[in-house]
């Protein structure tokens, strides 16, 4: 379980962009959990500070029962506890060979050879680049691109993958990839946070949420308890995902994702 107590952080010690979070999350089954709020409302630096890459003013984060400590063999435990997908994969790739940059972060924890092309060639097939492994980086698009990046991460086996607007710049097939993926992972036991504006994939493949705004924790709940506030959702600039518009204009049920709706109407 990740935990934060009190957890304040500002770049400049006296602007908090974080206030005082504390929250538990992998309790009561969340195995995808979202985090929704405005621009700026720190998101990403919550991120961050989660995966060690940025140091709380004050408060703490406990994985595990455990303060986490910020010694480079802690921080190194660390990631590989918790893996990191940023928004912009540019921030993770090295513009090298395909398959030599996903094994990078293995190469570096001096794993064993034929354990690494195995883990490799198996994220590889998972995320269906396979057949891109022997590809320069910078020849990819930026849906490539982002698989590549996710790839690098899996590969570490790590308990929690945090994802930083995973559809951002996907065609619309790319998001359905990506939800399938999320699916795929949480069935295989892989627990997710996630970050996105975009709210009908959020509501889709989310499970719990919590609203961050101006660095603050300002509701959390299921997605019916959450996404049927429209006042809620107003106050923070947040749309509300269609599936719930069709509950509360139109008198729908309330589908938890399209597919239901589909099956539903298919059995009519
Ligand atoms: N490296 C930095 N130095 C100083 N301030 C920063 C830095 N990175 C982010 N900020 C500020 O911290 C605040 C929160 O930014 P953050 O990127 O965490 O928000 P976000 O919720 O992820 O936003 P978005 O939805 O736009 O991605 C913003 O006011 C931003 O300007």
């Amino acid at each position: 379980m990740l935990e934060l107590k009190n957890l304040s952080f500002g770049y400049e010690p006296q602007h908090l962009i974080l206030k005082n979070i504390s929250l538990q999350l992998g309790n009561n089954h969340q195995h995808v959990i979202g985090l929704i709020g405005p621009n700026g409302s720190g998101k990403s630096t919550l991120f961050l500070n989660l995966v060690g890459v940025l140091r709380p003013t004050s408060g703490q984060i406990i994985v595990d029962g455990q303060p986490v400590k910020y010694h480079k063999h802690n921080l190194q435990a660390l990631r590989q506890k918790i893996g990191i997908v940023f928004q912009d994969s540019d921030q993770q790739l090295f513009y090298s060979i395909v398959q030599d940059d996903v094994a990078f972060a293995l190469n570096n924890l001096k794993y064993d050879t034929t354990e690494i092309q195995r883990r490799v060639q198996e994220v590889l097939e998972e995320l269906d680049i396979w057949p891109l492994r022997k590809s320069p980086i910078q020849y990819l698009s930026g849906g490539q691109k982002k698989r590549v990046a996710i790839a690098g991460i899996l590969v570490l086996q790590s308990e929690w993958l945090l994802l930083d607007e995973p559809t951002a710049g996907l065609d619309p097939d790319g998001r359905k990839r990506m939800a399938q993926l999320i699916s795929h992972l949480v069935a295989r036991g892989q627990k997710i946070i996630l970050s996105s504006h975009d709210m009908d994939f959020m509501y889709d493949v989310c499970d719990y949420f919590y609203l961050l705004n101006a660095g603050q924790i300002i509701a959390e709940g299921t997605k019916k308890t959450v996404f049927t506030n429209q006042q809620l959702l107003e106050n923070n600039k947040l749309e509300q995902p269609w599936l719930v518009k069709l509950h509360q204009k139109l008198g729908l049920p309330l589908y938890n994702n399209a597919q239901e709706l589909f099956d539903q109407h298919d059995s009519m």
